[in-house]
Parts: structure tokens; C-alpha cells; sequence
């Protein structure tokens, strides 16, 4: 009998990120910026996708109807079952914290469903377009915070203001800006370490999973006593697990 392959998306409102599974081994992963235009990326990594004859293709998607149809056409020449996963009440014991389930972002549940059931307080922080924070005890999920990151900030900061056009800079200090420049990438950085620290302040136990494209400078920021992990590919192995 032949392992099965099989292609996992995860498409995120600025990068497509992949696996290429063969049973339970990651064969092939990658992370492309796609900057609105995720069918046209994916008609360029087809090929590559092709080669590999997954069998499955599982997708995360939180794009809309109209991009979701193009990126299953731009799919079409792998002549493979394509399945999008879709937040569920209940699955493998998880409870959504939502109101109405359907609204909440697949991205979000994905990633909490990966660490849904180790009887442990989770904050898990999706460092993407948008910062997501979500919190978990055990399988239940008790709902969560969606805050616009660095470079929607930063354009906000722009369109909304007439004196405050920012020039291209890092987000690498937490130090008084003494120029725009620096005030703005500093305060951006400020606001977000900042909120992450409030929510799980008053309890060090809860373990904080950093995930996302800003997973790595958002840790470096991080001065709390919580036991801190990166995962780059949380929303992935919630993805395969929800497909299991
Ligand atoms: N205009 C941009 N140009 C280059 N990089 C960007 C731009 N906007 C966002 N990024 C970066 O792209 C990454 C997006 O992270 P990711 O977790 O893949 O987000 P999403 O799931 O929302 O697509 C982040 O590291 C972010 O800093
Ligand atoms: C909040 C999000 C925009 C985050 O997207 P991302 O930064 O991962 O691209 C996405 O999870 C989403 O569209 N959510 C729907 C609204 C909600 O979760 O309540
Ligand atoms: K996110």
C-alpha cells in the first residue's frame, strides 16, 4: 500500500503557506507573500503541486466566496478532491467560544483545535495581517481579540491623519521616538507587546503560542513570566488535525 500525499493551504489575508505531506512526514513547506492575489500565485506553484500527485488537498482559507471560487479553479489541474475547512460546534472535543461559530475566523479555530485537549491554559497569539488572540482551557475556547498589526496600523496612521506620513521603517525598538518615523514603529510595537502582556498578566500559568509571519519579533518583545513557544506551522497542524 502507497502512504498517502496530500497538500495542505493555508491562505491568510497576505501569504499562502503550504505543506506537502507523505503520511505523517512534512515533505515540502513554503510561505509566499500573495498581497491580494492568492489564485494567481497558486496558478504559478501548481506544477509544483502537481509533481508531487497529492491525493487530498485541504485548505484553510479566511478569503472570501469570490476568492475561495478562483483559488479551487486555479486548484483544477491537480484533478484531486479539494476540501475547505469550516468552523464546527464541536470537533475532536473542542468548544468554540463564539456566539455564533460561523463568524469566527477558520484561521483562529484552526490554531486553537491544534492545541485543543492537553489540559493546559493556553493564549494563542496569530501574529499575521491582523493580531489575533485566543484563549483556551483545555477544549474549551473562550473567545478572543482581533486587532489590526503592524502594517494595517501603520496605514491607518496615514489615510487617517495629515501629518503623519510614514516613511518605510523597522519595528525593532520599544524606546521614545524622537521623530515620527520612529514614533510611529515604536508605538505600533508598543501597542501590541503591550496588550499581550495586560491579557495574561494575572496568570503567569497560561502558556502563550506565538504564531504567524511576526511570531519571532513579537517574542523578542515579550517581558512576562507565561512560558513562551513559537510555532510557525500551528495553523497547518490544526488544519491536518481537523482533516483526521
Ligand atoms: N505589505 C507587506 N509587505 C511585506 N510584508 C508584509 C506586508 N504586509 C504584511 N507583511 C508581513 O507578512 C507576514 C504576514 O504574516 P502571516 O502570518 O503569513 O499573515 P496572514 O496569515 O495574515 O497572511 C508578516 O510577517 C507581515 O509583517
Ligand atoms: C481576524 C482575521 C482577519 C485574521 O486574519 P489573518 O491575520 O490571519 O490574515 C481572520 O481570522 C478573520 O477574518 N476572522 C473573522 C472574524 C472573527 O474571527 O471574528
Ligand atoms: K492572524
Amino acid at each position: 500500500m502507497t502512504t498517502p500525499r496530500k497538500l495542505w493551504l493555508d491562505l491568510g489575508n497576505t501569504r499562502l503557506k503550504y505543506w506537502l505531506t507523505e503520511g505523517e512526514e512534512i515533505i515540502t513547506s513554503g510561505a509566499e507573500l500573495h498581497l491580494q492575489s492568492p489564485a494567481d500565485l497558486l496558478l504559478g506553484l501548481v506544477d509544483r503541486f502537481s509533481n508531487f500527485q497529492p491525493s487530498f488537498v485541504g485548505v484553510s482559507s479566511v478569503l472570501d466566496s469570490q476568492a475561495n471560487q478562483r483559488i479551487k479553479k486555479s486548484l483544477k489541474p491537480l484533478n484531486t478532491p479539494i476540501e475547505f475547512a469550516q468552523v464546527l460546534a464541536t470537533s475532536h472535543g473542542l468548544i468554540t467560544g463564539y456566539d455564533h461559530i460561523e463568524k469566527l475566523g477558520i484561521d483562529r479555530w484552526l490554531q486553537v483545535l491544534a492545541l485543543s485537549g492537553q489540559q493546559k491554559k493556553f493564549c494563542i497569539v496569530g501574529c499575521g495581517t491582523a493580531l489575533t488572540l485566543d484563549l483556551l482551557d483545555d477544549e474549551t475556547h473562550l473567545g478572543g481579540y482581533i486587532l489590526p498589526s503592524f502594517y494595517l496600523q501603520r496605514e491607518a496612521l496615514a489615510q487617517g491623519t495629515r501629518r503623519v506620513q510614514v516613511p518605510d521603517g523597522a519595528f525593532s525598538n520599544l524606546g521614545a521616538g524622537r521623530n515620527t518615523q520612529d514614533a510611529v514603529h515604536h508605538g505600533i510595537l508598543l501597542g501590541l507587546v503591550g496588550a499581550i502582556e495586560k491579557l495574561v498578566r494575572s496568570d503567569p500559568t497560561r502558556e502563550l503560542v506565538l504564531t504567524g509571519g511576526d511570531a519571532v519579533l513579537i517574542r523578542y518583545f515579550l517581558d512576562i513570566p507565561n512560558p513562551i513557544t513559537v510555532e510557525d506551522d500551528l495553523l497547518l497542524r490544526g488544519l491536518r488535525r481537523y482533516f483526521s
